[in-house]
């Protein structure tokens, strides 16, 4: 295989109380799309969140297109900024009290190349026009639609020009139409930026427009997914 953009081996324990949770996940992939799929509590977000940086785990490593950005045995921990991620979270938190301008030009302050003042207005304008908000760009976000507020994360997202993109249930908060529109207009941005993704859903019709590789996971680890699961997906 060559390098595999996607290589990870992490193993992490959370506890609170009594109750214990582990994820125990290893997996190499040349896939530019996965998607992990599973019940709720399975660790999709744990995973998500391992690989953003914003949990460390005890053991293992995590390297995208061959760059280590965790790895214990090594001591390497990149901070979320280092490793020049773009997320998506389900509730997609936007700042209530900054623009949509400011808000996307708020993941440039995030990155750490910090590029000139012209290079980030031409950047916020570049994401404000693809997403199509020029007109929206001075509204705060509780006067947006869901669909717009959607667009505003995935823009700030993408501003900083992150090497991978992690999105946790990025339709999750639209309506079937406005789900389809936007699952088409980022499988064609995917294309364009070719940059890794991986995908955590619920929704079938996620895993079959962005699963090139399609991951299931139970109680921490991966799994192969209950029979006839996926072939109710394909169709
Ligand atoms: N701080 C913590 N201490 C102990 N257990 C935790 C902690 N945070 C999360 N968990 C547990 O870890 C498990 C995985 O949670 P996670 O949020 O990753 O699940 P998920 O697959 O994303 O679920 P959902 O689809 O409902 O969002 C859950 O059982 C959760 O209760």
């Amino acid at each position: 295989m060559n390098t595999p953009r996607f290589d990870l081996a992490i193993r992490h324990t959370l506890h609170s109380g009594t109750r214990s949770f582990a994820l125990d996940i290893a997996l190499q992939s040349n896939c530019q799309q996965l998607v992990v799929y599973g019940p709720s509590g399975a660790g999709k977000s744990m995973l998500l969140k391992a690989i953003a940086g914003l949990h460390h785990p005890d053991h293992g490593h995590i390297r995208l297109d061959g760059r280590s950005l965790f790895d214990s045995a090594q001591g390497i921990c990149l901070s979320p900024q280092q490793r020049q991620l773009g997320y998506l979270f389900q509730d997609y938190a936007l700042f209530p009290h900054l623009s949509v301008r400011q808000n996307i030009g708020f993941g440039l302050q995030r990155g750490w190349l910090n590029p000139g003042r012209r290079r980030q207005l031409a950047a916020v304008d570049y994401w404000l026009n693809a997403f199509g908000l020029e007109t929206l760009a001075e509204q705060l976000p509780a006067t947006l639609s869901g669909g717009q507020r959607q667009r505003t994360a995935l823009a700030r997202a993408l501003v900083a020009a992150p090497r991978a993109l992690l999105l946790d249930e990025p339709f999750s908060a639209l309506d079937p139409a406005l789900r389809q529109q936007l699952r088409s207009e980022l499988a064609e941005l995917l294309q364009r930026l070719s940059i890794p993704m991986l995908l955590i859903t619920h929704d079938a019709e996620d895993v079959r427009v962005f699963g090139q590789q399609t991951l299931y996971l139970q109680d921490g680890r991966l799994s192969q997914p209950p029979a006839g699961l996926m072939e109710t997906i394909h169709g």
